[in-house]
């Protein structure tokens, strides 16, 4: 500190009989070169103007701590570490960080020459430039660390006296540093997956039929937004693929998507799957109380299939849970915000299930901001064909076969009414795929449904006529059913007897031997 910051402090002028230069530093006066008087000093500049008065009192007290001050002890209490050379480059002082940092021992250092220490030596450039010097980063070999310096020339009556440098081990922030970029690396990877992630699944899903088409194009539109979305449409027909879709498509595609099925959860376990619960809360509760769904579902996108089936209670609480954006767990005091984006599905018509009070009218309106209504495939023209092909490539994959489809078999798929929709197919074609042994799948290879007509109104078997006055012989009636069955199988596989077999579901043996049993085939 110098005398002039502490001018002017008080106006009573007094001789201390000694002239001091504002420039002159605290620390180099001694308490005999004050003046007796407890109160003030002039202070004059070189030309023996008066600069101003100090209060003296204050400058006493400060001489007499400083002499007193252990200085180059303090520096030991620095986390920092300190080395300071003179001016021919010599180490004439290290703290206790300095030893610490780079392992070294004071008498290995201090007496020796900064350059033969320190091989990048640049606290010998400061000496020689008589100008500081900062490095943000700079690597000490020697100890394999990262430090962070500030180095500054030492002047006295402008001539370069020696150097020191100040320094902090950055080596663990630094790898934290370096620990934070990477993960952001590994961010960025995860978003550039899930990216890839939405592509693939986009690719996965097959349709070229104008009103699936139109589908895909509002899901594309809704993704856009986090307005609750409800996908109607029958058994199968891909309301979970399109509503995957719409998830990975918006920017929620990295966090949670959670699929809770309504149907599946009995009543009674339907609130604390949705909403969760505080340890303790009930008897049998889990230890440390369980996440509801739509918690894990926080940022993400809940889907909530087979809403319909919802109870009536529950949909009051789920309304709740939309309008406020918090739940409310069980044992809690305090409601839990959530920001999750909700798309229902169901293919039970809600309207007539409002009008038989089982389902929340205003909960419909909450869900349904957007409807998409996926067509049945029996309405997607060509599209049984193009799924057809993308199935039995997908299954041929699974089980390494290279399998085409027969036109017979094409003719059959496309006759078909297909009821279980897309699953139906997806399934009939994979049964297929594993029991065709050739090159290309058959009618044959079908399941029997599907060639034996259209299974969505399969024709009942005309079954013998009995009166109701007839004394009724059990055998022989259910012998003369199963031959009738029998013989229709055989008619409509043209006299294939192994789709015959199929049609009727029974082995090989049992076929042959009802063959023989009925009189069929000597
Ligand atoms: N357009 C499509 N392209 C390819 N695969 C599809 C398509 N639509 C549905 N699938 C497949 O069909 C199966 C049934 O689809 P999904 O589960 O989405 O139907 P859903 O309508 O949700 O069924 P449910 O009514 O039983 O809940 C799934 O395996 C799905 O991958």
């Amino acid at each position: 500190m110098k005398i002039s910051d502490f001018l002017n402090r008080v106006s009573v002028l007094d001789k201390a009989g000694m002239s001091l230069n504002g420039d002159t530093n605290i620390q180099d006066l001694r308490v005999e070169m004050l003046g007796k008087d407890e109160s003030l000093m002039d202070v004059l500049d070189e030309n023996g103007e008066k600069l101003g008065e100090v209060d003296s009192v204050n400058i006493r007290y400060l001489v007499t701590k400083y002499s007193e001050l252990p200085s180059m002890d303090l520096l030991d209490h620095f986390r920092e570490a300190i080395v300071i050379i003179d001016e021919k480059g010599r180490i004439f002082y290290i703290n206790e960080a300095y030893k610490k940092i780079l392992g070294v021992k004071a008498r290995k250092v201090v007496g020796k020459y900064i350059y033969d220490v320190e091989g990048s030596a640049l606290l010998y450039e400061v000496l020689k430039s008589g100008k500081a010097m900062v490095q943000e980063k700079h690597f000490v070999k020697s100890v394999n660390k990262y430090v962070s310096l500030r180095m500054c020339p030492l002047y006295k009556e402008n001539k370069i006296i020696g150097a020191f440098s100040i320094f902090t081990d950055i080596t663990e922030i630094d790898n934290l540093s370096n620990e934070v970029k990477r993960y952001s690396g590994i961010v960025d990877e995860y978003h550039r997956e899930k990216e890839a992630e939405s592509e693939t699944l986009r690719s996965q899903i097959i349709g070229n039929s104008p009103n699936f088409i139109h589908i895909l194009d509002q899901a594309g539109i809704v993704a856009k937004t986090d307005a609750a979305v409800l996908v109607t449409g029958a058994n199968g027909s891909g309301k979970e693929v399109i509503t995957k879709l719409i998830h990975m498509s918006s920017a929620r595609r990295s966090k949670p998507f959670i699929t809770v099925n309504c149907s599946a959860i009995p009543d009674s376990l339907i609130e604390s799957e949705l909403f969760g619960y505080e340890e303790g809360s009930f008897t049998g509760s889990r230890k440390g109380g369980q996440m509801g769904k739509f918690e894990l579902a926080n940022k993400g996108t809940i889907f909530l299939d087979e809403i319909g089936d919802m109870p009536l209670q529950m949909q009051a609480k789920l309304l709740r849970v939309l309008e406020l954006g918090e739940i409310e767990k069980i044992g809690r005091q305090k409601n839990v915000e959530v920001d999750v984006r909700v798309i229902a599905a169901t293919n039970q018509p809600l309207p007539e299930l409002i009008k038989q009070k089982k389902f929340r009218e205003d909960l419909y309106y909450r869900l349904n901001v957007v409807n998409l209504t996926i067509p049945s495939l029996k309405d997607r023209g060509n599209d049984v064909i193009l799924l057809a092909n993308h199935f039995a490539d997908v299954f041929g994959n699974k089980y390494s076969k290279r399998l085409t489809i027969s036109d017979e078999a094409y003719r059959a798929i496309a006759r078909y009414g297909w009821p279980g929709n897309v699953r139906e197919l997806q399934n009939s074609i994979e049964h297929a795929v594993i029991l065709c042994s050739g090159s290309t799948i058959l009618m044959e290879h079908l399941p029997g449904r599907i060639f034996a007509g259209d299974a969505a109104e399969p024709d009942a078997p005309s079954l013998p006529a009995i009166s109701k006055d007839e004394d009724v012989d059990y055998f022989r009636f259910m012998a003369n059913v199963e031959k009738q069955l029998m013989l229709e199988a055989l008619e409509r596989s043209s006299g294939s007897r192994t789709r015959a077999m199929e049609l009727l579901g029974l082995s090989r043996r049992t076929f042959y031997r009802k063959l023989k049993e009925n009189g069929i085939v000597p």
